[in-house]
């Protein structure tokens, strides 16, 4: 995770916001919230670094978590989102089920869901070409099993990652400008953008 900017802009008004960058595994949440951080400069946390040594050997010998393995990493993850409060944040978080989206979204501040979705054949090429990573490919339908779509009157959108990751980014810019103008006109803009106009760029 990186610390938050120590230059936050002096003319920051909006109420900041949390963007939870979910999806199953291997889906392009990683690629995603990185570009988004960096675009923000908001504080970015990745949630695997919240699982205990328990959970990350139990995924690498290929046995999907439990309700009960999760629990605690979602809430360490909401009370770090907590911390960010002032300046909102980043975070990659699988948050498959709604369950745990509604955990996360008790954190302090406005939480947003992206949901980063790819059809079945390229996520399992993706990942069958990933090296490195401690999450098998084996888990991937287990993933896809837990996952809940998000629900219509949960805050955020399905952003597909089919093509490339420039389409998934100008979506994902598009979609929280619309979303940041119609909380603006509502005298409630979700966050500050520091870059110099990311609708145009
Ligand atoms: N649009 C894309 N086109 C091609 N490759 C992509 C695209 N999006 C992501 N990838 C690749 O797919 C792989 C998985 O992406 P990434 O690590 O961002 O996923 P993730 O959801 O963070 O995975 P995990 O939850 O397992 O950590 C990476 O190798 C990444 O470079
Ligand atoms: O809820 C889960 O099962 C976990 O978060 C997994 O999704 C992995 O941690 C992640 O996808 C690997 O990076």
């Amino acid at each position: 995770m990186t610390n938050p900017p120590t230059n936050p802009s002096p003319s920051r008004a909006a109420p900041p916001c949390h963007l939870v960058v979910m999806g199953v595994s291997g889906s392009g949440k990683s690629t995603l919230a990185a570009a988004l951080a960096e675009e923000l400069q908001l504080p970015m946390a990745e949630a695997d670094e919240f699982h205990p040594e328990a959970n990350i050997a139990k995924m690498a010998a290929q046995t999907p978590l439990t309700d009960e393995d999760r629990w605690p990493w979602l809430r360490a993850l909401r009370d770090w989102m907590s911390e960010q409060a002032q300046t909102g944040s980043v975070i990659t978080c699988s948050a498959l089920r709604r369950s745990y989206r509604d955990l996360l979204d008790t954190a302090e501040g406005r939480v947003i869901f992206l949901h980063v979705d790819v059809d079945v054949p390229r996520l399992s090429t993706r990942l069958a070409h990933r090296s490195g990573h401690f999450m098998p490919p084996e888990l991937l339908e287990s993933q896809l099993q837990t996952l809940e779509p998000l629900d219509p009157e949960e805050d955020g959108v399905r952003l597909p990652n089919d093509t490339t990751i420039e389409d998934l980014l100008s979506a994902a810019r598009g979609w929280l400008s619309s979303t940041r103008d119609a909380a603006a006109s509502a005298d409630a803009a979700p966050f500050t953008d520091h870059s110099t106009d990311w609708k145009n760029s």
